[in-house]
């Protein structure tokens, strides 16, 4: 189970282990990504796929193994940790009472960027979202409430990005819209760790493919 890019490791991950009762659904994971590389896991349903990005992005308890960014443990409770990791998961959680560029604003200063204004309102038109600036998430469509997810955490400080699934529910400008934006990212230096279904989007931006419905 192994994946090992030539330069120094953004991500490092060593014998990710995850069990559920006797289901051993991780069982060793190994992979390495750097900084401006995309790796994909990719694998049937079922494979462990949102498992591994849970675990590896803190939000699950792995059973073993160990998780670093930049040779220290991931832990979303160290300050390091939450500037550098940004994460798109499948629940989407927003305030119904904040408006969506209210929810951009509230990341954006929270994480302390540099001149919010410009960032929060650049993002906005990005991800297609400036004429529904103004609206609760509650009356967003559900692709418009993804383009919002991914507005978070292109709106915050980033060296990882972890996706899972983020081609969900776009349309076909909105699946080309993000090949090229998270090229873009690439480009930038950032490390993207990938879970999708979708093969387009894996060709158009992964430079590693781990599938785990083989190992
Ligand atoms: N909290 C849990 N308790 C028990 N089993 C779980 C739990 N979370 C996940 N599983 C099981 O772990 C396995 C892997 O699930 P996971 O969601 O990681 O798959 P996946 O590869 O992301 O699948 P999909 O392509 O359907 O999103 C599945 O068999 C699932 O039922």
């Amino acid at each position: 189970m192994s994946k090992t890019p030539a330069a120094a490791p953004l991500l490092r991950v060593r014998d990710l282990r995850r069990s559920y009762g006797d289901l051993h659904v991780l069982d060793g994971l190994d992979l390495d990504l750097a900084s401006g590389e995309a790796l994909a896991l990719i694998g049937p349903n079922g494979a462990g796929k949102s498992t591994a990005l849970r675990c590896i992005a803190g939000a699950d308890e792995p059973t073993g193994g160990t998780v670093e960014l930049d040779g220290a443990p991931l832990d979303e409770r160290l300050p390091a940790t939450r500037r550098d990791l940004a994460v798109v998961m499948d629940d989407l959680d927003f305030f119904p009472d904040l408006s969506v560029v209210e929810h951009l604003f509230l990341l954006a200063r929270a994480h302390r960027v540099d001149d919010p204004e410009s960032v929060v309102h650049a993002v906005l038109a990005d991800v297609g979202l400036t004429d529904q600036a103004a609206q609760l998430p509650g009356t967003l469509s559900s692709g418009q409430r993804r383009r919002l997810a991914l507005a978070s955490a292109f709106v915050r400080p980033r060296r990882l990005l972890i996706l899972d699934e983020p081609e969900q529910r776009l349309d076909a400008a909105g699946l080309a819209w993000l090949a090229e934006r998270l090229n873009a990212e690439k480009a930038d230096g950032l490390g993207i760790l990938l879970v999708s279904h979708d093969a387009e989007l894996v060709d158009a931006v992964a430079d590693w493919i781990l599938d785990l419905g083989e190992l």
